[in-house]
This record gives structure tokens, C-alpha cells and sequence, in this order.
């Protein structure tokens, strides 16, 4: 049995998509987050047509015992709540379970493996975002694919009859590199206050977003990672990309702007749910290891700072910053 750890966003969307190929899981959320998925649910891929999860091939939970039946547990819990999945792995899940973390950052399976033993854990990379309706509906905004380690390769044929593309691959850590520097702009998308096709289309905003990632590159570089590719262009080349005038960005970009108007990064979704920010796991991570090399990040440690302060506040407004003001 695939039991997902978190009921979210992503584990619904993923849960979703494996029940209505016919694959049975388990969702483990919170009560509040069950209440959606009473009924019919449904999934949809990118520019597909929303598909009905059929009940039958979905149970739902909202204790952690439900892992006891597991084979497989994906873990799609937000970075803070990673120890929390290890415990309840530990305590409930079968010693032989296999766990795969589906989150961003480049931490978390190292968490689950530091507390469930490094054989046991599969890190991947959740390439696509997923917006979901009060009602009940997960949809799947922009372009990308599911990437995990060499030992994910069962999950890879499990995914198969889904809409949900999935690979393996050896540089896994590379890999999830390259997202966290996509990453750096979840920040953004919420400081701007708009979607992210129209975030992209600016050029003031991708110049922001450049020099965020070059910070990054550096302590990738730093940490003696090799940076993989994910998606068309290789990372190392995003930043100059991201800083060509819009029209030429427009044509040389055009997939990485196959996004629906309502797509917004999952920072967007958790401010507005009143739930605590995933920074410190994204542009935090590159400003504490810039600073053990080192280096500056001033950017991000910018970003880290608005983010901060506006998670903070008692009412969480919607943001409107400009780009000057994070190029100041
Ligand atoms: N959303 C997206 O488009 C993308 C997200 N990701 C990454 O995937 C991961 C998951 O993100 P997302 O799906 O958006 O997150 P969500 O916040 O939508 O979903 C996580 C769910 O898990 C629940 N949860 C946390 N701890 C427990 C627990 N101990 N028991 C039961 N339920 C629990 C949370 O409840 P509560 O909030 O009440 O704690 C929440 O409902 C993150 O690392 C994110 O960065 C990656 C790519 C795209
Ligand atoms: C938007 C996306 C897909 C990439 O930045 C993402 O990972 C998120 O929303 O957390």
C-alpha cells in the first residue's frame, strides 16, 4: 500500500493521480483537510480535464496508525513538519517500509534518513506546482516532472498508467539543487503579489530572481555540488536567461512560461493559510551555507528578511513590492 504522509496540495495530487489509475493509497492528513476529500476529489493535469478519484481506491486517515499498512510512504509534509514525519514513520510504519521524500529543499531526506537509516529513504524532486480549490480540486499549473534517486525506481513504473511523469536519476542531490535555486522564487512570486507567469514576464522581476540564483550557484559550487538539469536549459545558464529583455526571454523561454494565469508558488498558498513559511529551508539554506563559506547573499538574506517580517505580522495582507525595492 502507497501511504502519503500529508494531505496536501502535492499528496493529493499525487495520491490522486496514482487512485484514479487504480493503484490504491492511504492519505494521512489533518481532519480539516479530510473534509474536501469526502466525496468525488479530482485531479488534472496540465491542460487536461479534471478526472474523478474514485473513493474505493482511496482510503483516508487522520492518525499516523494508518502508516502500519504502508509499503511505500511519500512524504509530503512542508520542510518544519519533516521530524514530525519521522517520528510517526518510526513509530508506525513497518520497519521494511520504503520512505520518499517528494518536498523541496535539499534537507529533508537527510532529516528522514538521519531518523529511519539512509537504506530506508529515497530523496526526489516535485518538479510542478499544484494549486487546490477549497472544494476539492488539485491542478497541476505548470510544466515539470517527478525526479528521484536510483532507488525510486519502482515508484517510477508505479507512476506510469498516471499523467504524472517520472524518472530516475544518479545525481538526485544535483537535481534537487537545481530546484532549490528555482525555489528562490516562491519568495518572490509572494513578495510581488502576482502570478507567476506575469512575475516571469517581468524583466525587473527576473533580474531579481537572477541575482538570487547566482548567489545560489556559488554556494553550490562552494558545497561541491554538480548542478543538474531539470527542465531545458542548464541551471548554470538561467541566470543570464532570466536577464534578457522581454521579448528575446519570451522566445528562448517559451515552455518555462507554460503556466496558467492562477498558478502561484506554494510560499503564496501557505501565507494565506496562515501557515509558517518554508524560508528557512529555501533562500535561509543559502544565506546560512553562503555564510559558512564565506560568501555574501545579500539578496536572499533581502528576500529572507521581507519574508520574515510579513509572516510575522498579525494580518497577512496581500504583498505588492516592486523589484527596485529588492535590487535597492
Ligand atoms: N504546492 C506546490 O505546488 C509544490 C510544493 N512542493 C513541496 O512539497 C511539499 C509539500 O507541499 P504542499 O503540498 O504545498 O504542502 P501543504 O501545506 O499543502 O500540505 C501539507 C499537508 O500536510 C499536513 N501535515 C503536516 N504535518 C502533518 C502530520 N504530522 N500529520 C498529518 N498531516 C500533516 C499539513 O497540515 P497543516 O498545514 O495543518 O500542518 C498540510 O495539510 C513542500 O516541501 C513544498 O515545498 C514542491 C513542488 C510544488
Ligand atoms: C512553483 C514551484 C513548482 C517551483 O518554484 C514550486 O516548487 C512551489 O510552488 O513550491
Amino acid at each position: 500500500m502507497i501511504v502519503v504522509f500529508g494531505a496536501g496540495a502535492i499528496g493529493c495530487f499525487v495520491g490522486g493521480m496514482l487512485a484514479a489509475s487504480g493503484t490504491p493509497v492511504t492519505l494521512i492528513g489533518r481532519a480539516k483537510a479530510m473534509a474536501p476529500l469526502e466525496g468525488n476529489f479530482t485531479v488534472c493535469a496540465l491542460g487536461g480535464q479534471p478526472m474523478a478519484v474514485p473513493a474505493m481506491h482511496v482510503t483516508r486517515a487522520t492518525e499516523p496508525g494508518a502508516l502500519a499498512q504502508a509499503s511505500t510512504v511519500l512524504v509530503c509534509v512542508k520542510s518544519g513538519d519533516t521530524k514530525d514525519a519521522a517520528r510517526a514513520i518510526t513509530a508506525c510504519a513497518p520497519q521494511n517500509a520504503r520512505v520518499i521524500s517528494l518536498q523541496n529543499g535539499v534537507t529533508n531526506a537527510t532529516t528522514l534518513a538521519g531518523a529511519l537509516g539512509a537504506e530506508r529513504v529515497t530523496a526526489g524532486m516535485f518538479g510542478f506546482n499544484v494549486i487546490q480549490s477549497p472544494a476539492g480540486s488539485f491542478s497541476q499549473v505548470t510544466e515539470g516532472e517527478v525526479v528521484l534517486g536510483e532507488t525510486g525506481a519502482d515508484l517510477v513504473k508505479t507512476f506510469q498508467p498516471t499523467e504524472i511523469h517520472a524518472a530516475t536519476n544518479p545525481n538526485i542531490e544535483g537535481i534537487q539543487w537545481t530546484k532549490l535555486l528555482m525555489n528562490l522564487n516562491n519568495a518572490l512570486n509572494l513578495l510581488s503579489g502576482i502570478g507567476l507567469k506575469t512575475q516571469l514576464q517581468d524583466r525587473q522581476w527576473r533580474r531579481v530572481l537572477s541575482v538570487a540564483m547566482s548567489e545560489g550557484i556559488a554556494v553550490a559550487r562552494a558545497d561541491g555540488v554538480r548542478l543538474e538539469r531539470v527542465g531545458k536549459v542548464h541551471p548554470k545558464l538561467l541566470p543570464s536567461l532570466l536577464r534578457l529583455p522581454d521579448i528575446l526571454f519570451s522566445r528562448v523561454a517559451n515552455a518555462m512560461l507554460r503556466i496558467d494565469p492562477a498558478a502561484r508558488s506554494s510560499m503564496v498558498a501557505d501565507y494565506h493559510a496562515g501557515r509558517p513559511s518554508e524560508i528557512a529551508w529555501l533562500n535561509g539554506f543559502i544565506v546560512d551555507r553562503a555564510a559558512e563559506h564565506g560568501l555574501h547573499a545579500p539578496v536572499n538574506t533581502k528576500i529572507c528578511q521581507l519574508v520574515n517580517s510579513a509572516f510575522a505580522a498579525e494580518d497577512r495582507v496581500d504583498l505588492n513590492l516592486s523589484a527596485g525595492q529588492l535590487l535597492q
